[in-house]
């Protein structure tokens, strides 16, 4: 199984490691040449998602991978990610692939909750160590979108077709249940 994740800005090298632990092989996506091999799914890391939607338009990478999202390929977005997935976001431009039906807020918990720690329960998964860092949330999820899990009554993971996306970083902790949960995914859907 080769995942690739995109690695031009952000957290990427800790869920290579992750994937990697798995079993998985891992491609790095920093230019547009690099989406002209297979992979079997797709990585949106943390990091800053402005920054990030920019260099894909530079790089010329923005509308081949929105292509291939929009075409089923597997997709676990995190954080940033998750913001370039969604179709909506509250406090901002859109400025991301718009994938996803779901509206964001982007850095919703404010400067002095910026980070923190918090362990919750995550469907089909259970319990988990969540790492927020100045993340988004989820204020509300369109028809077909499944919330896999809510921290103090808001939505911080979801599901919809192909696509996984969480507001905290799942790559940070050592916990893979949640790319292994990917991995799965990926062998049923192409099976
Ligand atoms: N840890 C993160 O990925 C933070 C996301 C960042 N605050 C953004 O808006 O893009």
């Amino acid at each position: 199984m080769k995942i690739a994740v995109l690695a031009v800005q952000g957290a990427f090298i800790e869920h290579e490691k992750a994937l990697q632990r798995l079993g998985a092989e891992t491609v790095e996506l920093r230019k547009a040449e690099d989406l002209e091999q297979d992979f079997d799914g797709l990585v949106l890391p943390g990091g800053e998602s402005t920054v990030q939607s920019r260099l894909l338009k530079e790089l010329s990478m923005f509308e081949p991978l929105k292509e291939k999202i929009e075409e089923g390929l597997p997709v676990l977005a995190t954080c940033a990610g998750l913001i370039l997935l969604a179709q909506n976001v509250s406090n901002d431009e859109k400025r991301g692939f718009a994938t996803l039906p779901v509206t964001v807020k982007r850095n919703a918990y404010g400067r002095q909750l910026g980070s923190f720690y918090y362990e919750g329960g995550i469907k089909g998964i259970g319990t988990y160590p969540m790492e927020f860092i100045r993340a988004p949330y989820i204020e509300s999820v369109g028809d077909d979108v499944e919330i896999l899990a809510e921290v103090e009554e808001k939505i911080v993971g979801v599901a919809y077709k192909n696509q996984l996306a969480f507001s905290f970083h799942p790559e940070l902790t050592g916990n893979d249940k949640i790319h292994e949960k990917f991995l799965e995914l990926i062998k049923v859907s192409n099976n």
